[in-house]
């Protein structure tokens, strides 16, 4: 079972209701009802990948569900078959609390197919009702325009809630059972490396699991890592990472052995947080089965500051490396892995890529510069999306190496890809474009090698971050906006007052003038913590699902009203969209237990 996370992925189940009064009415509807649930169950597997790249499997009921009994036959195929998340589809009446999905765990949407020769909405309704009054929260779906009775499409207004809650739903079963493995604990104080085992659980059904860093140092000396990889991922790592310029002094800095020495361990470093991540056949091969098995991590933390980093190089080219959408081995599935143990900013990234399918970038959210001082500093104006002023992300380590911004979409702009997307080309302009400095030994004591970049190139991008409020519980802010590329002659001064041997990422968040994005400086003087996660792309609207099937509220986003889509419960709560999602996860509490 090594080498990978643990179990099958979740498969998306498929439930087409029917009237259930034979000798006619349900005859007659058997074909379109049937034929819904398939057209259905094709549009998601063809649209949708895990982020391991495997395609997402449809399960339909053996027959339509026309009662109670044929909805327990559902249950137990859904159970046997290890779906993870329910939709319901229908043109007719149906009975229904008779033929509800009633397992408390699922994710469940309803699509009521808008035709008006059957009552399908208005099963929809009664079926919405029956949800909300038994505490299951769920999803409505219905088109927008009415449709004849044997249209077998799906309009785009139903496709787009059908992605937006399948993907959601898929995440939130990947991460049930799954572990997060805290490679030390506290870092520097930063509250969100307290790791709270309460909220992994009650609210992700993930697993905390804590390892001492002395691990990696007793798995280096006793040799508990695949030689043969460590020797290819190291003649990799030589040819492909460049070191940058050594910024210690020059008494400060390490002779050639100690970098070479430093190399060696950052390498095997990476291996084995992997291999404590996910396992490693290998590793189990050579005897060491307990450390083969790995902790079935789907998110790793490293401590790293500062007992660690005071003694023994850091963990920023692991991180990196781990973060990225390729390795010695090629092109592969990002890992998602925090710097500085933040746990918090690691289920933010844990979120984005399993939304998006792509590798996640971790900032510190350093510095807001308006248009003003950049024209003190550098006697430049900040131009385009730049002008109303631009945020710094920057933090040593756990920044993707797609983040570089060398890999291009179908039309040929910057982008970051799904990794089956990516070409070995784009891997190696993203390879060329990083160096690797000495790490600067004023904080890191123990040497190691930073990741060096900017982001080269203005993409779509959504910041998002998961604090926990005493006395509330978790909330998510999201802000979506673009990464930006400044002239060197800006980006160098601005970069160089900071430390510029580590990853820049120029953002700036979409803002209207109003609360928390009135404007640039507002998005920065609003941010619950010193990290953001960044995904590419503009996902905020599937954040806000993800977060609402989470009974997580979301405190703070950009994203218009007319994209967010939660359990329809949520307008029994008010008419104000921020409301009645807080008043709503308070009154559902979190999906795994009591808060
Ligand atoms: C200066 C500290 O050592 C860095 O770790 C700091 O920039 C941070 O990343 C704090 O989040
Ligand atoms: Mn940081």
């Amino acid at each position: 079972m090594a080498n990978r996370l643990i179990g099958d992925l979740p498969k998306v189940g498929i439930r087409p209701v029917i009237d259930g009064r034979e000798r006619g009415v349900r005859e007659s509807l058997e074909k379109q009802v049937m034929t819904l649930a398939q057209t259905a169950a094709t549009f998601i597997s063809e649209q949708l990948r895990f982020p391991s790249g495997e395609t997402v499997e449809c399960v339909i009921a053996d027959t339509c569900i026309g009662g109670v009994a044929e909805a327990a036959l559902c249950a137990e195929k859904f159970r046997k078959e290890g779906v993870g998340v329910s939709l319901t589809v229908t043109p007719c009446w149906c009975y229904g609390t008779e033929v509800m999905d009633t397992d408390p765990l699922l994710p469940k949407a309803v699509w009521g197919f808008n035709g008006t020769e059957r009552p399908g909405a208005v099963y929809l309704a009664a079926a919405l009702a029956g949800y909300t009054q038994k505490g299951f929260p769920t999803f409505g779906i219905y088109g927008r325009d009415v449709q004849d009775a044997g249209d077998t499409t799906i309009p785009e207004d139903v496709k787009e809630k059908i992605l937006r809650f399948v993907k959601s739903g898929l995440a939130v079963a990947q991460m049930k059972g799954k572990s997060y493995l805290s490679i030390g604990y506290s870092s520097m104080g930063i509250a969100g490396s307290m790791v709270d085992s309460s909220f992994f659980q009650k609210y992700l059904g993930i697993r905390t699991d804590f390892v001492e860093s002395v691990e990696i140092l007793r798995r280096i000396d006793e040799g508990i890592y695949d030689e043969e990889e460590y020797q290819k991922a190291l003649a990799w790592t030589k040819a492909n990472c460049k070191e940058g310029k050594d910024v210690n002094k020059p008494e400060d800095q390490a002779d050639a052995a100690r970098k070479e020495a430093e190399w060696e361990t950052v390498v095997k470093m990476t291996l084995i947080c992997r291999d404590m991540m996910i396992g490693n056949e290998k590793v189990i091969a050579k005897g060491y089965r307990e450390e083969g098995l790995g902790r079935n991590a789907i998110l790793g933390g490293f401590q790293g500051q500062r007992q660690w980093t005071d003694y023994k190089p850091n963990a920023d080219f692991t991180e990196a490396i781990l973060n990225s959408s390729f390795d010695w081995n090629g092109i592969r599935q990002a890992f998602v892995f925090a710097t500085e143990n933040d746990s918090l900013n690691g289920v933010s990234m844990l979120f984005g890529h399993l939304l998006s399918n792509t590798s996640q970038i971790f900032s510190d959210v350093r510095t807001y510069w308006s248009p003003e001082a950049v024209k003190r500093v550098c006697g430049k104006e900040l131009t385009g999306l730049a002008e109303g002023g631009i945020i710094h992300l920057i933090n040593s380590g756990s920044t993707t190496l797609d983040a570089t911004a060398q890999q291009r979409d179908e039309e040929g702009n910057p982008a970051m890809k799904p990794f089956w997307e990516i070409t070995e080309d784009e891997v190696q302009k993203c390879l060329d474009n990083t160096l690797w400095p000495q790490a600067e030994r004023g904080y890191f004591r123990g040497g190691g090698y930073s990741s060096q970049f900017k982001t080269a190139g203005q993409m779509p991008v959504t910041m998002s971050r998961l604090n926990l409020v005493d006395g509330l519980g978790p909330v998510l802010q999201i802000a979506e906006g673009w990464t930006v590329e400044l002239p060197d002659d800006i980006h160098k001064v601005l970069d160089e007052r900071t430390n510029p041997t580590w990853p820049t990422t120029w953002f700036v968040p979409r803002v209207n003038g109003e609360g928390a994005f009135k404007d640039v400086y507002s998005v920065m003087a609003n941010w619950g913590a010193n990290h953001g996660a960044i995904s590419y792309g503009h996902i905020g609207a599937d954040l806000i699902t993800l977060a609402s099937m989470l009974r997580i509220p979301v405190n703070m986003h950009n994203v218009s009203e007319a994209e967010v889509f939660r359990p329809s419960a949520w307008a029994s709560f008010g008419e104000n969209k921020e409301g009645s999602d807080f008043r709503a996860c308070e009154t559902y509490g979190p999906l795994y237990g009591k808060k």
